[in-house]
């Protein structure tokens, strides 16, 4: 099925350099291959991660740059030994679209921790074309790195779930902190962080937000369901829940000291760091020692755990709360996420709107 022609000319929203501004860009996509999907972006969310990238804090990008990983668009196309998808299915695409497929990560199903993964953009694919995102008309795809969004769950909602959502799930679910009982915290109530929270209270946890400020205080308890909400400045309050909890899920993007977050685990205690920050980050090691804390890490998911995260919200009703925007509003909508105003995932109507070169 599908024609395998030509190079699709498509229109993008690209940065050009690090001040991360984004303006519209023509390029071509590759020609459809075999096992590739053809696209039509429907909506993208905006990750933190797209201002990290496109403003250069890894001083690793190329540009230029069409940014997003949480997109969620309409198969239009398939090669002819696609036989996961078919014209008209509802797909998402996240973080990665490539891997070796014969290292140990990939041959566990755990790709994403693939030392040759390919990002959906800011890298270079196979054909040895830039890899461009989902703030754009069209997205050629590998079948293996696209996941169906399943009926019931709203399109535009499923997006932050594919970077946002899985990026949770996934260790909670490999650190074997699903058990309904567990006293978790989310550090950094923003799109991964209100994820956390959904998440771990579908999973029957008891559930601390701890924020830079009590500005999120009303919304997390009375709309995400919180059961806790400490301001991370307070030390009377931070004191008051040392030696409390089984895990913090730290989504904070920025540098910043590991010890008063270590205190508040319990024994064996699991602070995994999820921000991504380009600086090393502080404790001494008794704050480890003495009481067998562990600081570790988690990156996305593998395209398994995406597809699970998919069908576990849309099974419990789990959804994200977005702020829709048009692609005209995209720089605005980012320098509000750098300025920590979001409700608590800006996901943009791509279809829905015009952005012409
Ligand atoms: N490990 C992985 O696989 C993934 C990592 N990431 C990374 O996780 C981090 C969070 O991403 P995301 O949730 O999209 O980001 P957001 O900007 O949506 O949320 C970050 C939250 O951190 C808190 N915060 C504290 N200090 C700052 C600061 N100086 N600037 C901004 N926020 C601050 C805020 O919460 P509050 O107001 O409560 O203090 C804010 O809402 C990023 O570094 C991103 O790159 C993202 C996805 C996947
Ligand atoms: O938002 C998704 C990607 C996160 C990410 C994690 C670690 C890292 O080094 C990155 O460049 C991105
Ligand atoms: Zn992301
Ligand atoms: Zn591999």
């Amino acid at each position: 099925m599908g024609s395998l022609a030509s190079e699709r000319s498509v229109v993008g929203l690209a940065a050009k350099d690090a001040t991360g501004v984004l303006s519209p860009y023509t390029y071509t996509l590759r020609k459809t291959g075999e096992e590739d999907v053809v696209v039509k972006v429907l909506y993208c969310g905006i990750c933190h991660t797209d201002i990290h990238q496109t403003k250069n804090h890894l001083g690793m990008s190329n540009y230029p740059m069409v940014p997003g990983h949480e997109v969620v668009g309409e198969v239009i196309e398939v090669g002819p030994a696609v036989s996961k998808f078919q014209p008209g299915d509802v797909v998402g695409v996240g973080v990665i679209v490539g891997c070796c497929r014969t290292c140990t990560p990939c041959k566990s199903d755990v790709e994403q921790y693939c030392n040759k993964r390919i990002w959906s953009y800011n890298d270079v694919y196979t054909d040895g074309k830039p890899t461009q995102g989902g703030f754009a008309s069209t997205m050629i795809v590998d079948q293996k790195f696209a996941v169906k969004i399943p009926a019931g769950l709203a399109p535009e909602q499923a997006a932050p779930l594919l970077c946002a959502g899985v990026t949770v799930y996934s260790p909670l679910k490999h650190f074997g902190l699903m058990a309904p009982g567990l006293r978790g915290a989310i550090l950094g109530l923003g799109g991964v962080g209100h994820m956390g929270v959904k998440v771990a209270k579908v999973m029957g946890h008891h559930v601390t937000v701890i924020s830079s400020s009590d500005k999120k205080k009303a919304e997390a308890m009375d709309h995400l369901g919180a059961d806790a909400y400490l301001v991370s400045s307070d030390a009377a309050q931070m004191a008051a829940a040392a030696d409390s909890l089984d895990y913090i899920i730290d989504t904070v993007p920025v540098f910043h000291p590991l010890e008063p977050y270590l205190s508040l685990l319990k024994l064996d205690g699991k602070l995994i760091l999820l921000g991504v920050i380009n600086e090393p980050l502080q404790f001494v090691s008794p704050m480890v020692m003495l009481g067998r804390k562990a600081i570790t890490g988690s990156f996305i998911g593998s395209m398994t755990e995406t597809q699970e995260v998919l069908e576990f919200c849309a099974k419990k009703g789990l959804t994200s709360t977005i702020e829709m925007v048009k692609m005209d509003y995209v720089n605005q909508a980012i320098e509000r996420l750098e300025r920590n105003d979001v409700r608590y995932r800006f996901v943009v109507d791509v279809a829905g709107s015009k952005f012409e070169p």
